[in-house]
């Protein structure tokens, strides 16, 4: 598939000398969602901000739909929607006032057609003519992405979408970007939900203390990360791991109250019933069993030393 993004040796170091970004190469696929994955800090925003042309960068290239983001800056910013993750607007604005202010913006002449197909597509037409300020969290939203699309782009960018919204409202919003993407635009979102990236992104990027440690299918990554921790509370301590239990991988914790157990939960076979039934023949009793996902901390954190270590 052509890219419609190509980004190389993408540096930023602020005033301050801190370096945000150190050498990233990213190539973004015409017609994909990819999602940037990160935690708070890594460069995301920063990232977006050079490629959308609000922020300079030290020292690369971008290009944008074949237009350098520095040398063609209109043309590049023109391909681009950007949906930010605070809402601005008027709130006395209509809703239709809004997106067709926001397409003249970019100099497009006025289209409304295209302005109703958008609001349409985002179930908002029955709310073209209300005040922002009459609108629920949901619906502002809506109106943010509708403000992006506004002027044709063949791109869109959406900073953390769903941060701070309740799980009915999230879901929603994931049935949406499927539904944009069907339209052809391809989309890049940034977000610190791994069930977001799970649920909608064809390809996943990590992003750590400003370098890409990781880009990857989604359904690659989601087979590495689909580990969970078995916690066994024993109903008396041991002194150490008996070598009969040497096949599964354990660590001894709690003052020898508690084995644990790390597994991954896409192998056919997990070996957590097989381990269970050693810990009977071995007479090992226990009071209570806990599983837990890795976080997407710990998985930050795993894929961070992984990288170090290679
Ligand atoms: N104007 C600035 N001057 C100096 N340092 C900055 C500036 N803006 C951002 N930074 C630093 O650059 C790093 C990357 O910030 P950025 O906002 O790109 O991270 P992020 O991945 O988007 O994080 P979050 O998930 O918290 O939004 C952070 O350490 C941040 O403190």
């Amino acid at each position: 598939m052509a890219s419609i993004i190509t980004v190389s040796g993408l540096t930023k170091t602020y005033a301050s000398g801190f370096q945000a970004l150190k050498g990233v190469d990213l190539e973004i696929e015409e017609g994909e969602i990819f999602a940037l994955l990160g935690p708070n800090g890594a460069g995301k925003t920063t990232m977006i901000s050079i490629i959308c042309g609000n922020m300079r960068a030290s020292g690369g290239s971008v290009t944008v739909a074949g237009h350098d983001i520095v040398k063609s800056y209109r043309a590049s910013r023109s391909a681009i929607g950007l949906v930010p993750q605070e809402l601005h607007t008027d709130a006395f604005e209509r809703v239709i006032d809004t997106v067709r202010f926001s397409r003249g913006l970019f100099g497009k002449p006025r289209n409304d057609a295209y302005v109703e197909k958008v609001l349409r597509d985002l179930s908002l037409w029955d709310k073209r003519n209300n005040k922002m300020l009459e609108l629920s969290g949901g619906m502002k939203r809506r109106v943010m992405i509708a403000k992006a699309l506004s002027h044709e782009p063949r791109v869109l960018f959406l900073d953390e979408p769903t941060a701070g919204v309740d799980v009915e409202l999230r879901r929603d919003m994931w049935k949406l970007i499927g539904e944009l993407r069907a339209t052809g635009v391809t989309i890049i979102l940034t977000t610190h939900y791994i069930e977001e990236a799970e649920e909608m992104a064809d390809r996943v990027g990590v992003i750590d203390k400003g370098e890409l440690i990781l880009v990857e299918e989604k359904a690659t990554l989601m087979k590495k990360l689909g580990r969970k921790t078995l916690t066994v509370s024993l109903g008396e301590p041991l002194h150490a791991l008996p070598a009969e239990l040497g096949e599964w991988n354990l660590s001894l914790n709690g003052d020898g109250c508690e084995i644990e157990y790390v597994f991954d939960t896409q192998a056919s076979r997990t070996g957590v019933s097989s381990l269970l039934r050693r810990l009977g023949d071995l007479g090992i009793g226990y009071k209570d069993l806990n599983t837990q996902q890795s976080s997407l901390e710990d998985i930050f954190v795993s894929l961070v030393h992984q990288e170090k270590a290679a």
